[in-house]
């Protein structure tokens, strides 16, 4: 990973994205370690500017307020250099979040089964799984959100996995997605710009 006193990565930006429990904060905080890269994680991000947990924040101010600073920590997470970005399992749903985020740079996501993230939750005070039955809850909310996390640039599954296990797998598909982009950026450069188009 180093080579001639710079450190060697794939890529100098990347956001994770899923549903809750998918394991985003704590994938992207081993990812960060493991790439030697700044990490960001929005929903703590907003709870420390905020001053309050995220059910408090929904409970006291309502989940649009959480929505307008969610945007407003995208815009901002976007800038930074060097960086892994843990979402919250709702930024990416928002249209002009993915676009922004897409816009950025890779974006992956991670999957889970209903049943793994109940067990990953069931502890846990989100806001959006407060129900007499929160594996149907999980269950609606995923199907309904599928074909949005869908959009993401890289695919991964944490079922049944150590985080290092991971962890691994995100690295090599990002070293495998920026051959990708040099290939192109290299193609369209000997084809003087041209769009792929009209290749
Ligand atoms: N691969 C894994 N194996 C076992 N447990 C895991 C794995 N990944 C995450 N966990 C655990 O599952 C719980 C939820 O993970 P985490 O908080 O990282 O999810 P998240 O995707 O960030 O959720 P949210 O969208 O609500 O922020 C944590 O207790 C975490 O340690
Ligand atoms: O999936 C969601 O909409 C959420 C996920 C969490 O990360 C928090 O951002 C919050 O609980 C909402
Ligand atoms: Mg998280």
């Amino acid at each position: 990973m180093f080579t001639a006193g710079l450190i060697e990565r794939p890529v100098s930006w990347v956001a994770l994205a899923g549903f809750m429990g998918t394991g985003k904060s704590r994938i992207g905080w081993e990812l960060s370690r493991a790439l030697a890269m700044h990490f960001v994680d929005t929903d703590k991000l907003i709870t420390r500017v905020v001053g309050k947990s995220i059910p408090e924040v929904f409970a006291e101010e309502g989940e649009g307020y959480f929505r307008s600073c969610e945007q407003e920590v995208v815009r901002r997470v976007t800038r930074l250099e060097h960086a892994v970005i843990s979402l919250g399992g709702g930024t990416f749903i928002h249209e002009e979040n993915r676009r922004i985020l897409l816009e950025r740079g890779p974006v992956v996501v991670l999957w889970a089964t209903p049943e793994t993230v109940y067990q990953r939750t069931r502890h846990s005070d989100r806001p959006l799984l407060a129900s007499d039955d929160p594996l149907s809850r999980i269950r609606h909310l995923m199907d309904e959100r599928e074909p949005v996390y869908k959009q993401g640039t890289i695919h991964v599954h944490s079922d049944g996995r150590p985080s290092e296990e991971i962890v691994e797998e995100i690295v090599e598909r990002l070293w495998a997605w920026s051959d990708t982009q040099h290939a192109w950026a290299e193609r369209s450069s000997l084809l003087g710009g041209g769009d792929r188009a009209s290749d």
